[in-house]
């Protein structure tokens, strides 16, 4: 690994980033005036314009028309969104991970996919992809079609159990011919000699499961992988639905039994539910913690949210015998309190790794730019790095989230800096060769003075509400900023910690992605996304951010916090993006005690042509 020596000069400042309510605040640092960016601004977009039409190739015909609301997407600049080391098919549209599990060597990743557009449709089908290190993925022909009556409108996501003699069990939810109507279906490897699990073959008892009569037909979907429980010596397997009825719109979790994945029995009673939340859609329960000890064992319950689209997940007690799971914390009971990832990130499952002896999840990262962007470049969703799961001993409220080791494999050349101050309202710029595939490790303090001169409360800071990266306070915002254009006022997304005093006295931190000012485009949604993270006493605020070109993963304190965006700059792209840390904090210089930088190297996907269920006529 190569690495650049710390400076042992004091690095050169550069001037705070433009803020959009600058005028409330007064720099300390000598920032450069928005209105002035905005001039800069205006400049380069001819300039970029000019050179994209002359020396980077035609715009592409199908492109948003700026007049109609969209953007004028180039070629290069939507070539440029792809992912170099997440997976994503070569095109058309995927969501949900399904059935994610581990077979003889190969890790197994299927997914919703419509071959055949940009968009969710009905049809829908599993895709297949598998890798021997969940960093190189070889795309592999459809695993499980749309042909029978009972799934004809959707193969629609669903799981896989592996049985004590290795033989594996796939169950689906089907959308029937009546297209209200689901129901859950088996499916079992063709040639369980293939590692490769190409063909899926349905079993002729399909469909196995219809819906209980007290939910509706079309909320009745996404089986958990079963597990065994002993005392009856029967497999378990959750759902989730709602409950409209009577003014009600709860979500709800739900669990049968079976002896042969053939014949379910519902087991009475409700695992869990919480009032105003929804729909709970794909479902996962597992345990974590506890070590040898039992007692100690908590179990994970996670459901997407279906009308806030969030996967929201609760820590709690199951007790098998009474089918109850009770939240630790009823404050932070499912759909109210943690979250998976507080961006953008859907319908993840997870499985265990019986190799690494770890637990593993993915969720689908979707698209925020327009329908007519995604139509130009052909493909919509990337799959987020494979992440383990793990009980956060130190505090035992919260889930640590982490990229898999492996991903680490990818990295190249490393950029090591330690000990930087960033006095207040100032910026440093990162030296790099690249800045659009990167993995970043930075970890910052704050002035330990300033900290304890700071009596005055800044409570509500709220990452969505409270103005961004832009927006000042006595101990924040500072952090990174990824993807900025070389003047910096224009494209950038920034990756922050604030902290403040609450009126207990307390400090509390949060951990924000600022995507407000990440593109040009009109096109695109963007906000402010993230939530408080925990820290204890004596820890350094710690960040690491995987950039890879319009997907911008972030990991806050080890994992206690994630934060997801897409992002589609138009100028900060290729040798035009850049990295900077940045301090905001009016009361505080900040210490970058640690960053170190990471080329990454792309993971292109290995594609099997040679069969003819690879396309899907
Ligand atoms: O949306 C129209 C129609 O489709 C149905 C299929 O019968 O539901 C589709 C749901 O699709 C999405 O749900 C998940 C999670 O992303 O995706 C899988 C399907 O691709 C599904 O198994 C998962 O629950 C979407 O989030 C939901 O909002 C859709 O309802 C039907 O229920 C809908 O009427």
């Amino acid at each position: 690994m190569e690495s650049h020596a710390v400076p042992s000069e004091q690095p050169a400042y550069k001037p705070l980033p433009s803020t959009a309510n600058e005028d409330a605040h007064e720099h300390q640092g000598g920032g450069v005036r928005w209105r002035a960016c905005a001039a800069v601004l205006a400049a380069s977009a001819v300039v970029l314009v000019a050179a994209t039409t002359l020396g980077r190739g035609a715009r592409v015909d199908e492109a948003a028309d700026e007049d109609a609301g969209g953007f004028p997407w180039s070629n290069e600049m939507l070539q440029w969104q792809r992912a170099a080391f997440h997976f994503q098919p070569e095109k058309n549209f995927m969501s949900d991970p399904n059935g994610l599990v581990y077979y003889r060597g190969w890790y197994h990743l299927f997914y919703q996919y419509n071959p055949k557009g940009i968009a969710w449709a009905f049809g829908i089908l599993w895709g297949h992809a598998a890798s021997r290190d969940l960093v190189h993925w070889r795309q592999l022909p459809l695993a499980v079609l749309p042909d029978q009556w009972y799934d004809i409108q959707g193969v629609l996501s669903g799981s896989i159990t592996v049985l004590p003699n290795g033989t594996l069990i796939m169950l689906y939810t089907g959308a029937t011919n009546v297209s209200t109507v689901e129901v859950q279906c088996v499916a079992v490897p063709e040639d369980p000699n293939d590692p490769l699990l190409r063909r899926w073959t349905k079993h002729p008892a399909n469909p196995v499961l219809s819906s209980p009569p007290w939910i509706s037909t079309n909320d009745f979907r996404d089986p958990t992988s079963a597990w065994y429980d002993g005392s009856d010596h029967t497999w378990r397997t959750v759902l989730g639905s709602k409950d409209d009825h009577n003014g009600h719109h709860a979500g709800i979790a739900f669990m049968y039994k079976t002896k042969d994945f053939l014949h379910y029995e519902l087991v009475p009673g409700i695992l869990h539910r919480v009032e105003n939340t929804g729909e709970w859609e794909c479902i996962d329960f597992y345990p974590v913690g506890g070590g040898d000890n039992s007692s100690e064992v908590l179990y994970v319950l996670k459901a997407s949210m279906d009308d806030e689209r969030h996967d929201y997940y609760s820590l709690g007690r199951f007790d098998a015998v009474a089918n109850t799971w009770t939240p630790v914390d009823p404050e932070a009971d499912l759909g109210i309190g943690l979250r998976y990832d507080w961006g953008k990130l859907y319908a993840s499952s997870s499985f265990y790794d019986p190799v690494k002896r770890r637990r593993i999840m993915m969720g689908y990262v979707g698209e925020v730019d327009s329908a007519q962007a995604d139509v130009a470049k052909g493909w919509a969703s990337i799959q987020s790095v494979p992440r383990t799961v793990a009980l956060d001993e130190k505090t035992r409220t919260n889930l640590l989230l982490w990229p898999v080791e492996e991903i680490e494999t990818l990295r190249l050349n490393a950029t090591e800096l330690s000990d930087i101050t960033i006095e207040t309202g100032s910026v440093f710029h990162v030296p790099l060769r690249q800045a659009d595939q990167l993995d970043i490790e930075a970890s910052f303090r704050l002035d330990a003075s300033a900290i304890t001169a700071l009596n005055e409360a800044d409570i509500g800071y709220n990452c969505s509400s409270s103005g961004g990266a832009a927006s000042r306070g006595a101990l924040g915002p500072f952090g990174l900023i990824v993807l900025a254009s070389s003047d910096r006022c224009g494209e950038q997304t920034a990756v922050y910690f604030y902290v403040s005093r609450g009126l207990d006295g307390a400090l509390q931190t949060s951990f924000c992605q600022d995507e407000s000012r990440s593109s040009r485009a009109r096109d695109v949604t963007k906000r402010v996304v993230g939530s408080t993270v925990p820290v204890l006493d004596g820890e350094a605020l710690s960040i690491r951010v995987l950039v890879d070109h319009s997907i911008v993963q972030s990991f806050a304190m080890g994992g206690r916090c994630t934060v997801t965006s897409r992002v589609y700059p138009m100028e900060a792209i290729y040798e035009a993006a850049g990295v900077y840390l940045f301090n905001n904090a009016t009361n505080s210089s900040v210490m970058a005690e640690r960053l170190v930088v990471h080329e990454m190297d792309s993971a292109p996907n290995e594609i099997i042509t040679d069969d003819k269920y690879l396309h899907f006529e």
